[in-house]
C-alpha cells in the first residue's frame, strides 16, 4: 500500500551490509515509503535480521519475488551479489520498475565486463543504463530507468582525478594507493577477512588487476594499462582513502582548481588538510585535498564504503530519477568521534 503520497521503493539483499544501510536511510526518507524488503529465504523481520533496528523498523522480509516487487513498488534497490543482480534488473525493467543496481552488473561495458567477472545475460540493458555518480552524470540519472551505483574504489578514485584529468601529462601512469575496510566485503565470512587476518595488519590484495581498475579506467576514458590500482585492506569497519599521483605540468593553482571544479557538487568537500576516514563515516561525503610537488601531484580522496561508496550514493541517484533533492533523506553528520 502507497503511504499518502509516498513512492513505494523495494530493497532486495536486506540482510547485507549495504541493504542495511538502504533500510536506514529509506525508513527515514520524506518521500519514499519503504514498501518491500527481501532477500534469498524470506519468513523473517527486518529486525531480526539486523537487531539494531528493534523498535524503529520492525518490517515482514519477503522472499524475493519479481512479481511481488512488480505489484508494490515505484523503484528498487538491488543490494545484491554480482552476477546475481542481473536477473532481477531484466523482468523488473519489462514491468516497468525502475532500478538502482548496488552490483557491478551494469557499470562495463559488455567485453570489459565479461573479461573481469562472467557471461552478461542482459546485454540489451547495457545499452542505456546509466553510472550513477551524479558529478560524472547528474542529467541523465534524472531520466534514468537504471543505475548502476559505482564501486566504492572507483568512486573514490574517479572523484579525485576528475578535475585533474585535462591537466595530466598524457600517457604517464595514473598510480592509485587504497585502503578499505573490511565491510566492503559483504557479510560473508571468508578467511581474508578473518578477525584474526584482519587485526593489527595490513595487506594489498589483487594489485594492479582487481577489477575496479578498468571500472576506474573506462569512466575516465582512459586505458587500462596507464591505470595502476592497488586496494589495500585495514582492520577498521568502514571506510576508504584513495591516495592518487598523476604527473602534471602546466602551471596551475591545484587547491582553485578543485575547489572550481566541485563548487555546485554539496556532497563533495575540497580540504585543505589530508582527509581522513572518520569525517566522512556515516556520510555520502567524498573529502579531497590536493597537494603539488613539482610535476607530481598527490590527491587524497576519502569516503564512506557503504555509503557515498554503495548505500547513500544509491539513495542519491534514486532521488534524482524521481525528481526530488538529490540530499532528502541522506545523512550528513559524520559518526566523529
Ligand atoms: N560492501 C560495500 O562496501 C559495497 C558493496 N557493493 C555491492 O553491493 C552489493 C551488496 O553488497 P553487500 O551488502 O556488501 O553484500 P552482502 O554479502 O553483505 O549482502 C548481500 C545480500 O544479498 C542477499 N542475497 C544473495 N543472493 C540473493 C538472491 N538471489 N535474492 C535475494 N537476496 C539475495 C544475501 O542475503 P541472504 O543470503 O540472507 O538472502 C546477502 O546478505 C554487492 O554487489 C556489492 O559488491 C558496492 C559498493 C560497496
Ligand atoms: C574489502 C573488499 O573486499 N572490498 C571489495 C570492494 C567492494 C565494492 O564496493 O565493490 P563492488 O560493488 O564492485 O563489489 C573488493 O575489493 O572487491
Amino acid at each position: 500500500m502507497e503511504q499518502n503520497s509516498k513512492i513505494n521503493v523495494g530493497v532486495v539483499g536486506a540482510t547485507g551490509y549495504t541493504g542495511l544501510e538502504l533500510v536506514k536511510m529509506l525508513v527515514k526518507h520524506p518521500y519514499f515509503h519503504l514498501a518491500y524488503i527481501a532477500n534469498s529465504e524470506g519468513g523473517t523481520t527486518i529486525n531480526k535480521l539486523h537487531p539494531s533496528l528493534n523498535g524503529v523498523c520492525e518490517d515482514e522480509v519477503q522472499k524475493a519475488d519479481i512479481d511481488a516487487m512488480a505489484a508494490t513498488c515505484k523503484l528498487v534497490f538491488l543490494a545484491l551479489p554480482h552476477k546475481t543482480a542481473m536477473a532481477y534488473v531484466k523482468p523488473l525493467l519489462e514491468k516497468d520498475v525502475k532500478v538502482v543496481d548496488l552490483s557491478a552488473d551494469y557499470r562495463l561495458p559488455q567485453d570489459i565486463y565479461e573479461e573481469f567477472y562472467c557471461p552478461h545475460t542482459d546485454r540489451a540493458n547495457l545499452e542505456h543504463v546509466v553510472y550513477g555518480l551524479p558529478e560524472l552524470n547528474r542529467e541523465a540519472i534524472k531520466s534514468a530507468k537504471l543505475v548502476a551505483n559505482p564501486g566504492c574504489f572507483p568512486t573514490s578514485a574517479i572523484l579525485g582525478l576528475l578535475p585533474f584529468m585535462d591537466k595530466r601529462i598524457p600517457n604517464t601512469p595514473i598510480i592509485i594507493d587504497a585502503k578499505t575496510g573490511v565491510s566492503g566485503a559483504g557479510k560473508k565470512l571468508s578467511e581474508v577477512t578473518h578477525f584474526v587476518n584482519v587485526n593489527d595488519n595490513l595487506f594489498a590484495y589483487n594489485p594492479l588487476l582487481h577489477r575496479h581498475a578498468p571500472e576506474i579506467a573506462n569512466k575516465l576514458d582512459v586505458s587500462f594499462d596507464e591505470v595502476n590500482f592497488v586496494p589495500h585492506l585495514v582492520p577498521v569497519t568502514r571506510g576508504m582513502i584513495s591516495s592518487i599521483y598523476i604527473q602534471v605540468d602546466e602551471e596551475f593553482n591545484a587547491m582553485k582548481v578543485l575547489q572550481e571544479f566541485y563548487k555546485h557538487d554539496i556532497h563533495v568537500r575540497v580540504s585543505d588538510m589530508p582527509v581522513n576516514m572518520k569525517n566522512v563515516a556515516g556520510t555520502n561525503f567524498c573529502d579531497i585535498y590536493v597537494k603539488r610537488k613539482g610535476n607530481m601531484l598527490f590527491i587524497s580522496s576519502s569516503i564512506d564504503n557503504l555509503m557515498r561508496g554503495a548505500s547513500a550514493q544509491a539513495v542519491v541517484n534514486a532521488n534524482l530519477m524521481m525528481g526530488f533533492d538529490e540530499t532528502m533523506a541522506i545523512p550528513d553528520i559524520a559518526y566523529v568521534p
